[in-house]
């Protein structure tokens, strides 16, 4: 797939403070890539120099074969991750106000803003004051103003945050539809259920520096170890015995058990004490947001920092 965006070997720093220490990975044409992290790790500082609001130290950004000064802006759609529209001016105007700044032909805009309006459950709302809306509509707004101009790469730095289930639901769709008209979508989001869900490929970072860079499905067969979920009153002493058991969280009679890399689920069942009490059991790997904590609480489960070749 045509590579979009490359960002390589990017540093920043502030004060005292290296916020990057050299971060490098591409967009393509047509694909979901999420940039993760814990809070401060550096996703929007990575964005902030992607989209010039701030120069790195060192390190490059290249865009359609251009850097610096030269990258095309017109053809980038940006979701900051703070909001903040003209609080008093009207839905239409500031919505053609953005399109304008892109270039982008206003009797098209128009049609297209009517067209979202009416998507985002916002229909007859384009007389109204940015200011009179609710945060989430707001959100919507500002969401539109982002896409309009159609883009060919969209920058979303937390776009579910403050959103209903119904407009996340609204806003994956549009993301998911645009990724398959062929924009190259970098999304930044704590939300790891929507991650999973939406993401081709993930970047996580830490400290301002790589830990895991590949595709979902690639992610998970390397890191998503299974476990097994057994309900049942059982002693943690027991369970943490089993063969081939990481650790056991254990909640009232509940006891999740995190199986070792490479366990074979048919095998592993077997080594289960006659005097293990199971009400039920379940056994799956473990999802996006475990792996994320696991990382950035330092569980250790995660042994190597490896770049997957997605
Ligand atoms: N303008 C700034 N001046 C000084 N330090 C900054 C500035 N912007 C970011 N930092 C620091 O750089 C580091 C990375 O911050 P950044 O906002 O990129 O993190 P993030 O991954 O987006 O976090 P969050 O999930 O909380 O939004 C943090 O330690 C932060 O304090």
């Amino acid at each position: 797939m045509e590579v979009m965006l490359t960002v390589e070997g990017l540093e920043k720093s502030f004060k005292d403070k290296q916020a990057l220490k050299g971060i490098s990975f591409e967009v393509r044409k047509g694909e979901i890539m999420a940039i993760l992290g814990p809070n401060g790790a550096g996703k929007s500082t990575t964005i902030r120099n992607i989209m010039g609001i701030m120069y790195p130290d060192n390190g490059s950004i290249t865009f359609h074969n251009h850097q610096g000064n030269e990258i095309p802006r017109n053809k980038i759609g940006y979701l900051p991750e703070e909001r903040g529209l003209y609080k008093n001016v009207k839905v239409m105007d500031i919505l053609l106000y953005l399109a304008d700044l892109k270039d982008y032909p206003l009797d098209k805009a128009k049609e297209r803003i009517l067209m979202y309006l009416k998507k985002f459950d916002l229909e007859g709302k384009e007389k109204v004051a940015i200011d009179e809306l609710s945060k989430g509509m707001g959100q919507k707004v500002q969401f539109i103003g982002s896409i309009l101009h159609e883009p060919e790469l969209l920058i979303l730095d937390e776009p579910f945050s403050g959103l209903d289930p119904v407009s996340q639901e609204l806003f994956k769709d549009e993301i998911r539809s645009l990724a398959d008209k062929g924009t190259a979508i970098l999304l930044s989001s704590h939300q790891m259920n929507l991650v999973e869900e939406m993401c081709d490929r993930l970047f996580m970072i830490q400290n301002g520096q790589k830990v895991i860079y590949g595709t979902m499905n690639d992610v998970k067969t390397k890191y998503a170890n299974f476990k097994c979920t057994i309900h049942g009153r059982n002693s943690l002493a027991v369970l943490e015995n089993i063969p081939q058991v990481q650790r056991v969280e254990q909640k009232d009679d509940t006891s999740i058990l995190f199986l070792d890399k490479d366990v074979e689920p048919n095998s592993w069942l077997k080594t289960l004490p006659e005097t293990v009490q199971i009400h039920e059991l379940k056994i799956n790997r473990i999802s996006l947001h475990e792996i994320f904590i696991d990382i950035a609480t330092n569980k250790n489960l995660i042994q190597e920092a490896g770049d997957l070749h997605a």
